[in-house]
């Protein structure tokens, strides 16, 4: 049988936003009641479909790194951040700081220090270019806890326009949900199809040539080309098994993107 291929997604975002809620929810197709808090990075695997219901379809694994959000882990993260094929950006809608933070959460998977000169109140200039354009990397930001607006809220929420938002900054879908209900993210849904336009982003970019569309040969990998280079040798995660048999349960041991 042909190996099937991967791209690692991270997800990233203020500590107790959701992000493993969210993680388990995408990979699972069900909620999870009670999360740990995470320490380091846990990976979650999700068997994707391509293109679904079209000539194009391919089955990929999408790899969900949920990089735990503790500010006292932040020197030690950059080791999940090599290679970045796409990024989800996590806040909770009941807490502004976190919706803001984001950017600072896109200047450290980039590599560049904004925190420590930052005052409170000033912003960051994302220059759109790192990340719009098949090129560039594919971001998705994702707005938790939806369940805890009030009514006017909610409303509100779900009708703003991105104007001025990190994602229309950055050419990002947005999806505002509850990861405490499976059918947040149930097929057919917007939202749903949202996340699915998102990953299919995430590997084209990866493995399909602008030029003609085709996928590339199995032993080529863009990432090395791309702005995080390639794969590290060690990386530092814990991973959990899951459903699919995947082949490489541990990423803590060596692995290639051949
Ligand atoms: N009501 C509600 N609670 C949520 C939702 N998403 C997450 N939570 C709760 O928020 C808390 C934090 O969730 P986690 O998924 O652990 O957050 P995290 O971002 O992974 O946190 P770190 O591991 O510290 O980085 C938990 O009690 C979750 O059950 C949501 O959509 N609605």
């Amino acid at each position: 049988m042909a190996a099937i291929d991967k791209v690692r997604v991270l997800v990233v975002g203020d500590s107790g936003v959701g992000k493993t809620s969210l993680t388990h929810l995408i990979a699972n197709n069900e909620p999870l009641t009670s999360p740990g808090w995470t320490v380091g990075c846990s990976v979650e695997v999700k068997l994707h479909e391509y293109k679904e219901g079209t000539p194009s379809q391919n089955t990929f694994f999408i790899e969900l790194w949920d990089v735990g959000g503790s500010i006292s882990h932040k020197n030690a993260r950059g080791v999940f951040y090599n290679p970045t094929n796409g990024i989800i950006l996590v806040h909770d809608l009941t807490n502004r700081k976190s919706q803001e933070n984001l950017q600072q959460w896109l200047m450290e998977i980039l590599n560049k220090e904004g925190k420590d000169t930052l005052r409170a109140g000033d912003t960051m200039d994302i220059d759109p270019e790192q990340f719009l354009g098949s090129t560039q990397i594919p971001i998705l930001v994702i707005g938790t806890k939806l369940d805890m607006l009030d009514e006017n809220n909610k409303h509100r929420i779900l009708n703003r326009t991105l104007a001025g938002s990190i994602a229309e900054q950055c050419g990002a879908d947005e999806i505002c949900l509850n990861s405490h209900e499976a059918r947040s993210l149930a097929a057919g849904t917007t939202d749903s199809v949202k996340l699915a336009r998102f990953f299919d982003k995430v590997i084209e970019r990866k493995y399909y040539s602008r030029d003609t569309g085709r996928k590339y040969t199995s032993n080529y990998t863009s990432t090395s080309l791309g702005p995080f280079g390639p794969y590290l040798t060690q990386q530092q995660a814990t991973s959990p098994a899951n459903a699919f048999g995947y082949p490489n349960t541990n990423p803590t041991v060596t692995e290639s993107l051949s």
